[in-house]
Parts: structure tokens; C-alpha cells; sequence
């Protein structure tokens, strides 16, 4: 089956500068695919070169088999894109945008069982700037699909949410999947991508760092699992520096902290074992995607540029 969306070498610059630096991934059929970076990575230029609304410099982007440049007026049939807030007039109601925006499409899902799945249905007379944070994101949601698109675009969609907002929309999110739909998410939350997605590309200065599952890009953290304790007995350093797949090796007083796998974890509880030595205040803790974020980015790109 041909991918969703294919982006081969996308390039991207504004003034001499490359914010997107060759950029490669596919998003297949039926996935959540999230793309990550820090501010100024060149997440929303890549996926608005997917969207046919910037033209690039180079590279390659098809979208169901169709040039978003080339192709407009179908790309936006298939593909169904989030609007920012600034475009969609305050005074304008639910009902009025549901209906404004179906009528753009040949072939528009019906907007009422889609107002109803998302809630929207006691609200169909209020005007958008009346409408809370959450309520809006969902209208916005509500008009990428109304459409009837086979994908849909949600670019930074959660962001000024409370975590209960932001929670209903994860649900929406995996809902519009569960539909049919592929997603492509772009996001700030490290949550966020490691909750919802099934891969997920890390965008670092205009180029991909990493691209994999989250718990593949877990996996890639140094130190992806960190135990600490202290030894009721002295431990042998050379015993400890042996363990497999060991980063490293940390000792504050009494107290040992080791960093590596999961393999590492279960050697050392052996060793303690074998010398009848018990781990007092014992701690484990997994790597985040977080931790991997923070490994595979070099940190804010405006700063790098500063
Ligand atoms: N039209 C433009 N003209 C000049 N520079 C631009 C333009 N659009 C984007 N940029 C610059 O390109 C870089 C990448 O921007 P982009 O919006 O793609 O990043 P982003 O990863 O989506 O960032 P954020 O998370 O902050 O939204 C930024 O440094 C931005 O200032």
C-alpha cells in the first residue's frame, strides 16, 4: 500500500538560512505520526510544504501519490488541514463555520454526527470567540474533517490548554484515528507524542535527529533506566564497572546511582544477591522522552542562531 504522505529531502529557506535541511519520513496508512522539535526547528514550515501552503526549494513531498503545489485543489480534498485561531472571524458560530467550510468541499462529511462526536451539538449557536480554549481546538478539529479528508494536519493543537482540555482532545485525537483517518501532529508535549503517536520524527535545526517509535527513541536515551541505592554492605567498584550495558557509574556517600538498561538493572540485583548485600531506599526509574528529546536536540534553534 502506497504511504500516506512521502517527504524525500525536503528543503526550505528564508533569507539564505535552511530551516528545513533535507527532511525525509513517511506517514503510513492509519498512523498517528507526530513530528518534534524545539522552537524554530522548522516543524510548522515541513508540514505546511506538506499542506501545499509554502513552496519548497527542493526535495520531494506526495500526498496520496498527488504534488501539494502542483495538485492544490486535490491535496486539500484528501487532506484536511487545522486552522489557526486568527483565521477563523470571532463572530462567526459553530453552525456558520461547519457550514461555510463543508460548502468548500465536493463531497463534505456530513457536519452534525461530526459536531456530535466532538460535543459541539449545544453549541452550534454560539459565536467562535465566545467558545472556551477547549471548544475551539474541538471546531477546529471538526472543520479539518469536515472535509471527509483520508488524512488530517493538527499542528500544535493543545497548546494554551488546561490538562483536562488537553486530555478530552488526546481522546478526540485517537478518535479521528480510530475513524479512518491518518494524523499527522505536530507538538510541543513530549507527553503528548509519547502518548498518542505511533512514530515520531525529532526535527532538530532543519533536520531529522531521530526518527522512531517512542519507545525506540527511549531506548536511544543514555541511560535510558538510572537505579539508585544504598549498598547495606561495601560493593566492589570492579564488580559494579563489570555490570553489562552500563553508562555510568555514580557514588554520593553511601549511595550508588547507576545508569543503563533494563539489562543492567537485573545484573546488579543479582550481584546484590550473590553477596546477601541488601539495597536500601532502592530506586529505579525509566527514561522519558523527555530525556531522549533532550539527548537528540542541541537545545532552542533561535539561540543556536543568536
Ligand atoms: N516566512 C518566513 N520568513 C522568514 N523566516 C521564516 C518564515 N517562516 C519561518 N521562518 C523561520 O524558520 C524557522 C523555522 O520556523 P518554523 O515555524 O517552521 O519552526 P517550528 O519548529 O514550527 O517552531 P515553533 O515550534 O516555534 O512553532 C524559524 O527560525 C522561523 O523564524
Amino acid at each position: 500500500m502506497p504511504s500516506v504522505i512521502e517527504v524525500t529531502d525536503l528543503r526550505k529557506s528564508y533569507g539564505g538560512r535552511a530551516v528545513v535541511d533535507g527532511v525525509s519520513f513517511t506517514v503510513e496508512e492509519g498512523e498517528i505520526f507526530g513530528i518534534l522539535g524545539p522552537n524554530g526547528a522548522g516543524k510548522t514550515t515541513t508540514v505546511e510544504c506538506v499542506e501545499g501552503l509554502r513552496v519548497p526549494d527542493g526535495g520531494r513531498v506526495r500526498v496520496l501519490g498527488h504534488d501539494p503545489v502542483a495538485d492544490h485543489a486535490e491535496v486539500a480534498r484528501v487532506l484536511g488541514a487545522q486552522l489557526q485561531q486568527s483565521e477563523l472571524q470571532a463572530k462567526l458560530t459553530v453552525r456558520e463555520a461547519l457550514e461555510l467550510y463543508s460548502a468548500f468541499y465536493p463531497r463534505p462529511a456530513d457536519w452534525r454526527p461530526l459536531a456530535e462526536r466532538l460535543g459541539l451539538t449545544g453549541k452550534l449557536s454560539t459565536r467562535f470567540g465566545k467558545l472556551s480554549g477547549g471548544q475551539q481546538q474541538r471546531l477546529f478539529i471538526a472543520l479539518a474533517l469536515v472535509g471527509g479528508p483520508r488524512a488530517v494536519v493538527l499542528d500544535e493543537l493543545t497548546t494554551g490548554l488546561d490538562p483536562r482540555a488537553r486530555r478530552d482532545t488526546w481522546q478526540l485525537i485517537e478518535e479521528v484515528r480510530a475513524s479512518g483517518v491518518t494524523v499527522l501532529l505536530v507538538t510541543h508535549f513530549m507527553e503528548e507524542a509519547q502518548r498518542l503517536c505511533d512514530r515520531i520524527a525529532v526535527i532538530d535545526r532543519g533536520r531529522i535527529a531521530a526518527l522512531d517509535t517512542p519507545s525506540g527513541l527511549i531506548r536511544r536515551s543514555a541511560g535510558a533506566t538510572v537505579i539508585s541505592f544504598s549498598p547495606s554492605a561495601p560493593l566492589d567498584e570492579r564488580e559494579l564497572a563489570a555490570l553489562p550495558a552500563l553508562a555510568s557509574v555514580e557514588r554520593k556517600g553511601e549511595r550508588i546511582t547507576l545508569s543503563g538498561t533494563d539489562e543492567t538493572v537485573d545484573a546488579v540485583i543479582t550481584l546484590l544477591a550473590r553477596h546477601h548485600i541488601t539495597a536500601r531506599q532502592l530506586r529505579v526509574v525509566d527514561a522519558t522522552l523527555d530525556d531522549a528529546f533532550l539527548d537528540l536536540t542541541a537545545g532552542p534553534a533561535e539561540e543556536e542562531a543568536a
